[in-house]
């Protein structure tokens, strides 16, 4: 029996024996009853095991309890039977299906919708709503549930409820231009005050002893009774609607009311309720069906089939956008074909011979994976993880030089100068031995400089450059470049990686991301890509002590710090940059280099390196730096990423509660990067919140970065999650990569299934042509054929 005949037969039976008087024997023919439920309803309302138990328990002393008990325990029950069917009703597909009137086109504009018309169309147009087919899509933000009337002796203040009750009176007064208009209305168990501003219009609805239904939010009063500020108000006719009502983000020029309208109009007949996933999918994930979900998501009959619509949107979603990356995926690696490189590799055993340490397992695992893919024909296209330090430039390193013994040219991408510099003067004492030619290129060298740079490599005379977005400019081009290798710390955007691709033909890209991405983000941001992962730190690397110290211990800090001064070793302090005070910060920071330099550490050398600075002086600053003529470097977040100073142990970072985690750990990742002991040490002033407290003593109990940036996507949501949104992710409608992880993993092993079984969605043209109108501006997806 399903669950709505039971409810139905459960409701006679009580009324029965209560009529009867045989209320002992109530439970067990409700036992008997709920036996005959069908298994398959269980599964289908996951609680509804326990709820059952609930019920059926009520019902278990009744013989033991007085007369008058076991009536309120059976009127109870009646009470709990309605609470159930609120809470399970779902509607059948007849029941959809009988909601559907004559289709109208997805692409219609709005303003041959029902309800619409020309003005309406040009508020809706504000809100992104262009077509019929965006209105259906234009998901509520939030739900209001209408179907609990609350005797206004019970209102909980301050949260939104609905009351009935009978107008006893009402008045209206202008004060200084204003109209208010008071009200007060009984439901017999109590009184409340309506209270409207400037709502002239509603003076027209009001008629003394009319019973009305009321929807709003009460508030107390100090002396008299409550008070409800602009409720909504209707009057009664015929039965009370118990709905579950959208609430939808709107602008000016268009009230809830009426959107909610136009919404139920409309919502039947557009045409993009027809079925999307394959029926295997909706199946094995236990799915209603698209049109089901669309007519629920917006006017559900209990809060369960709220989220059982919201599911299948959620899962539809993240289906329909890993296939198009998978079908994309294997549609490029068909048509490109590629060039099979021949790489001895005699020449990168001869940089690894000199090597001052020998390369870590996972280097030289993730080193072969590489060659293979650059062996093979197809293109490489590999995302190359590892925790800061991890030695990932080290592979790229060697990566080059594989693919420049092909006969190749290797582009390397960096989100800082500074950082560009640093990799510049690295890779020129490595390679320059082996006789590879390596320039820099970016932005601020003079123009007869790059000029040089740029015909050098069109001539083929530069085997590897390395710069910032500067080389992905017009003008500059390759002879034959073979590899880009893209160390973006999520700063450069999937348009960005390709515009630097197509400078040469059919280019083998390595993409470095020292921040350990989650997987569910690594599936959506780099779902195209190939992952190698070094785990393993390079022998003799111990985790980096990380402290939190309030300021009033900065006497102690600095007495630590001179300690280690004396061992030679180097010390970053480190200030933030918040845009909005930048002036303000950046003298905070020039005064403290000033101070650190002239009172606290005369004689070490205090240097100060932000952002503003041209780039010739920042590599002045680093150069010193490096070679140690000064020892402390006072920054701002220039040196975020990259940055190598191996002898550097001890980093300061000053409100540290300003950096998102992701970010601190990257500043964290600029010390002990030798077997040095080092020390992350944040300075917290007081007024700190006890929010961003936490926070900072979760990141200092951990080194690990992988579980930094769980924190940090937890904690931001991906949007803000270093920077992703410029990253090409695509922004879910209702899909929460984080919150539904579980959907977006069985997205993809579903998606990969089904071109398993079709490759070229041959059987599935809707699908093909869905994914290609979704996604075409993400995701590069090629011409079939
Ligand atoms: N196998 C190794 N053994 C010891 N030191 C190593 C090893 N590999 C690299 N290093 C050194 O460790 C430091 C970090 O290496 P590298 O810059 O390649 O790391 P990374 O993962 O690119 O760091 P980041 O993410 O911070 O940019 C460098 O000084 C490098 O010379």
């Amino acid at each position: 029996m399903l669950l709505e005949n039971f409810l139905k037969c459960a409701e006679e039976v009580i009324s029965l024996f209560e009529r009867e008087g045989k209320e002992a024997s109530l439970h067990s023919e409700l036992v008997r009853l709920s036996s005959l439920i069908d298994p398959e309803e269980f599964d289908f309302f996951p609680s509804l095991k326990e709820y059952l138990e609930k019920f059926l328990s009520y019902f278990s002393p009744l013989d033991s309890l007085p007369r008058d008990r076991r009536m309120t325990r059976i009127e109870n029950g009646h009470k709990m039977i309605d609470k159930l069917r609120e809470i399970f009703l779902v509607r059948s597909e007849e029941e959809v299906m009988s909601l559907l009137g004559k289709p109208v086109a997805a692409a219609t504009s709005i303003k041959y919708a029902t309800s619409v018309g020309e003005s309406r169309s040009k508020i809706l147009k504000r809100m992104g709503i262009e077509t019929a087919g965006d209105l259906v899509n234009y998901f509520p933000r939030d739900y209001e549930d209408r179907r609990t009337i609350v005797p206004i002796s019970s209102i909980v203040v301050e949260e939104k409820v609905s009351i009935k009750g009978k107008l006893l009176n009402y008045s209206a007064k202008k004060v200084s231009g204003y109209t208010i208009i008071s009200a007060v209305v009984s439901d017999g168990f109590g009184q409340i005050l309506l209270k409207w501003f400037n709502q002239d219009y509603i003076l027209q609805r009001l008629v003394k002893d009319r019973v009305y239904l009321i929807h709003g939010t009460a508030k107390k009063t100090p002396f008299g009774p409550l008070e409800m500020n602009s409720p909504e108000i209707e009057k009664i006719e015929g039965e009370v609607p118990r709905e579950i009502l959208p609430v939808y983000s709107l602008t000016s020029g268009i009230s809830m009311k009426m959107m909610r309208k136009i919404m139920k109009r409309n919502l039947g007949v557009v045409k993009s309720l027809d079925e999307l996933l394959p029926d295997f999918v909706r199946h094995e994930r236990d799915l209603m069906s698209r049109r089901h979900a669309m007519i629920s998501i917006h006017f559900p009959l209990s809060l369960f089939e709220m989220t059982r619509a919201r599911k299948y949107l959620v899962y539809e979603e993240f289906f329909l956008f890993e296939l198009a990356i998978l079908y994309n995926r294997s549609r490029l690696r068909k048509s490109r074909g590629g060039i099979a490189k021949t790489i001895t590799g005699e020449l990168s055993k001869r940089l690894i011979a000199r090597l001052p340490f020998e390369l870590t397992g996972d280097q030289i695992k993730v080193f072969e994976e590489i060659r293979e893919d650059m062996r093979s024909s197809n293109p490489m296209n590999r995302l190359l993880q590892g925790d800061v330090g991890s030695g990932k430039t080290m592979v790229a390193e060697l990566a080059m030089v594989d693919n420049f013994e092909a006969g190749y040219q290797s582009a390397l991408m960096v989100p800082t100068s500074v950082l560009a510099m640093q990799h510049f003067e690295k890779l020129s004492s490595d390679l320059e031995p082996l006789g590879i030619k390596v320039e820099l290129l970016t932005g601020s060298l003079k123009k007869s400089e790059q000029d040089r740079i740029r015909l050098g490599l069109v001539m083929g005379e530069i085997d590897i450059v390395i710069g910032t977005h500067s080389l992905i400019q017009e003008g500059v081009d390759f002879e034959n470049l073979g590899l880009i290798v893209v160390d973006e710390q999520h700063r450069f955007g999937v348009r960005q990686r390709e515009a630097l691709t197509t400078k040469g033909h059919l280019v083998d890209s390595l993409i470095m991301t020292a921040t350990p991405i989650p997987r569910t983000l690594a599936m959506t941001a780099y779902g195209d890509l190939d992952v190698s992962t070094i785990i393993t730190m390079p022998k003799g690397r111990n985790p980096v002590r990380t402290l939190l110290i309030s300021r009033s211990r900065t006497r102690e800090l600095y007495s630590f710090i001179m300690e280690e001064l004396k061992m030679g070793h180097q010390i970053f302090f480190i200030y933030p940059l918040v845009e909005e005070s930048e002036q303000i910060d950046l003298k905070n920071a020039t005064d403290e280099a000033e101070r650190l330099r002239s009172e606290i550490f005369p004689g070490v050398g205090v240097e100060l390196l932000h952002g503003r600075m041209s780039d010739l002086e920042k590599q002045e600053v680093m150069g010193r730096f490096r070679s140690k003529e000064s020892m402390i470097l006072v920054s701002t977040t220039v040196v975020e990423v990259g940055i190598d100073v191996p002898s550097a142990t001890v980093m300061v970072i000053e409100h540290p509660e300003r950096f998102g985690l992701a970010q601190l750990h990257q500043l964290r990742g600029r010390v002990g990067r030798s077997s040095l002991k080092s020390y992350c040490i944040m300075v917290l002033n007081s007024g700190v919140s006890k929010e961003a407290l936490d926070r900072l003593r979760d990141f200092s109990s951990t080194s690990d970065g992988f579980t930094v940036a769980e924190l940090d996507l937890k904690l931001r949501g991906p949007g803000e999650f270093m920077g992703l949104r410029q990253h090409g992710l695509p922004q879910f409608s209702l899909g929460d990569i984080v919150r539904d992880s579980d959907l977006l993993t069985a997205a993809r092993e579903d998606a990969a299934k089904l071109l398993r079984s079709d490759p070229d969605l041959q059987s599935s043209g809707a699908l093909r042509l869905e994914i290609e109108k979704r996604f075409s501006d993400s995701i590069n997806l090629i011409e079939v054929g």
